[in-house]
């Protein structure tokens, strides 16, 4: 089953004078993980909103087309029902910290608690969300008192420790450094290893080289590709919607229009150092 179908979708937000988005048409299929890429106020958070249900719930504006979630329209799911479905990690984590427990474990569990998750179980899994993350110095400290990069990390863990089938992302890691940026790059690594259906706004286009299936690329509020990712992070589309590309893909087409391509375009390192040793022994050859 399609798991959110977008047909002609507008969005403005109310008292804003440009439309958030505009003639949005989007096909969301099950197990894949879809990147959105987009310069800032390109859309991307909104079209995570309106994919997540908070269009026009919670946040108030015109909605024009039809959306579909889960073979539902939108107008007809409980809002609260849709938030057990689709957990959403938002981008601004002071938004998401309930403010109502004491303790960082407590808020990570207040998910499951509101699920009705049994006492022991959800224990279980928030330790184990802990463990992940590396939370551990933190589960007894009060989370308002927590810094912008810690609030990060708690409002990711809380959805994490949902278990959810379809999660939405919207920068997880805007607010980290690189070694907790890993963990949370590790995680969702695991989450499309265990066939979750993701979506996931990333301004680093190197990590979503290396995670995304596909790419949803995003201007002024348009979707102006869709694609593999692959098809879509050696597209010329990209130039235009002005999302750059992986060094190592900028290299490669670079090499291609100076005459000496590789043997085929990387989109990640790996890909890149494969292609260049077999560029390199080539030459050896040749000499
Ligand atoms: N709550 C809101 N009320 C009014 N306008 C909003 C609201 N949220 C976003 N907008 C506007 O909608 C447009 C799209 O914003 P959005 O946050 O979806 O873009 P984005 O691509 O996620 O940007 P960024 O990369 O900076 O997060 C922008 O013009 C923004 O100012």
């Amino acid at each position: 089953m399609v798991l959110v179908s977008i047909k002609n979708v507008g969005f403005t937000y109310a008292y804003a004078d440009e439309p958030a988005l505009s003639d949005v048409s989007l096909e969301i299929q099950p197990g894949l993980l879809y990147g959105v890429v987009g310069l800032n106020a390109s859309g991307k958070s909104t079209l995570c909103s309106l994919i997540r249900g908070l269009i026009p719930h919670f946040h108030e504006g015109a909605l024009t087309g039809t959306v579909e979630i889960l073979g539902t329209n939108l107008a007809d799911w409980d809002p609260a029902e849709l938030s057990r479905k689709i957990g959403y990690v938002f981008q601004n984590p002071f938004t998401q910290i309930s403010g109502v427990k004491d303790t960082v474990f407590e808020e990570i569990a207040l998910g499951l608690e509101n699920l009705g998750v049994p006492r022991e179980e959800m224990i279980s899994r928030v330790s184990q969300v802990v463990a992940e993350l590396g939370l551990e110095a933190l589960i007894e400290k009060n989370p308002n008192g927590l810094s912008g990069g810690q609030r990060q990390k708690v409002a990711f863990a809380s959805i994490i420790a949902m278990d959810a089938d379809f999660i939405v992302i919207d920068e997880p890691t805007s607010q980290l450094d690189p070694e907790a940026s890993e963990a949370v790059f590790e995680i969702i690594r695991d989450l499309k290893r265990r066939g979750k259906s993701i979506i996931l706004v990333e301004h680093k286009i190197d990590l979503m080289a290396e995670y995304a299936d596909r790419i949803i690329v995003m201007k002024q509020g348009r979707v102006v590709m869709e694609g593999d990712v692959r098809d879509v992070l050696t597209s010329p589309v990209l130039d235009e919607a002005d999302v750059p590309r992986p060094e190592v893909t900028e290299l490669a087409l670079a090499l291609e229009n100076a005459g000496r391509p590789l043997s085929a375009i990387p989109i990640t390192r790996a890909e890149a150092h494969v292609l260049v040793r077999e560029r390199l022994e080539g030459l050896a050859h040749a000499y």
